[in-house]
């Protein structure tokens, strides 16, 4: 009972840090093309293709929701490795997209492989289907070994210095210490906010108007909160409309996974 009273609690906290951080750190991305392009009649077209992307994946998701399910992990293993380490890691194209994606996979099965029961709860409500031990499993060991050799081709290469590697390889071990003992949305939401939504933030912030201070971050909420509004009730009304769904968490993953892709897309903008 106290296990459970405290799985409400710690969901709960998650819900509302994802919400709102989480949430707002892409309600931006609009401000974000105009500022890039330093031209405001691009709004509409990037509007345009900013929903069209959005569609898309609805399309692919109605056709295969697991190949969706999928192909959304497999982005987002690339948004976060390029948000947290595209500053350090800079060796050529192919390489940083790889060193990326085995950074995000092996966040991502770290935290599948603590919560394997709750993971399958949510696929599959999504997909009718889940991924198993074994490929968890697999994704792990392969994701530590593309991330150990690429470290140490950077150390021996001297691009980067060793204590770069060492401050990450703590992170890491924090983080599978948080996901062994919270539950799997809380152990999501931690990443989620403090390793990449507070400093995808500040980044964006920087770039919108050069320095983080309280005027400006009063400028980016206020800038965000159409879409930060739009967003929500898109969660809201999609939770009323579908009663078959269950689990909040899959109503809250849908609306992550619908805006991913266009972000993703925006972000690598800003960046290159
Ligand atoms: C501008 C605009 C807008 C808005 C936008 C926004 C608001 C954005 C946001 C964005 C964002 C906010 C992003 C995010 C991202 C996220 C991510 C990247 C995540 C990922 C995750 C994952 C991948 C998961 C997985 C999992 C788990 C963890 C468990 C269970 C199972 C699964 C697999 C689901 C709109 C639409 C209104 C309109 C138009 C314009």
């Amino acid at each position: 009972m106290s296990i459970q009273f405290g799985e409400v609690v710690e969901d709960f906290l998650a819900y509302i840090m994802v919400v709102s951080i989480g949430i707002l750190h892409g309600a931006n991305d609009l401000l974000i093309l105009s500022t890039k392009e330093k031209m405001d009649k691009t709004f509409r077209k990037n509007l345009v293709i900013y929903v069209s992307i959005i569609i898309l994946c609805v399309i692919i998701y109605l056709f295969s929701p697991f190949i969706a399910i999928l192909l959304f992990v497999l982005l987002s293993s690339y948004h976060f490795g390029e948000e947290h380490l595209g500053e350090t890691i800079n060796l050529n194209f192919l390489f940083n997209a790889v060193y990326f994606l085995a950074y995000g996979l092996f966040i991502f099965s770290l935290l599948f492989y603590q919560s394997i029961f709750d993971v399958a709860e949510i696929m599959i409500e999504l997909t009718g289907a889940t991924f198993t031990k074994f490929q968890i499993e697999t994704t792990l060991l392969t994701s530590a070994v593309f991330l150990l050799i690429g470290s140490l081709y950077l150390v021996l290469a001297k691009k980067n210095e060793v204590e770069i590697f060492v401050k990450e390889f703590f992170y890491l071990l924090l983080l599978f210490l948080v996901f062994k003992t919270s539950s799997l949305v809380l152990g999501f939401a931690v990443y989620f906010i403090f390793w990449h939504s507070i400093p995808s933030i500040i980044h964006q912030i920087q770039f919108i108007s050069g320095d983080l201070n309280r005027k400006n971050i009063l400028f980016y909420v206020k800038k965000a909160m159409i879409y930060w509004i739009i967003s929500i009730a898109g969660l809201l009304i999609l939770y009323q409309l579908f009663p078959q769904i269950k689990l909040f968490a899959t109503v809250v993953f849908v609306i992550l996974f619908a805006v991913t892709a266009p972000h993703t897309w925006v972000m690598h903008k800003m960046k290159n």
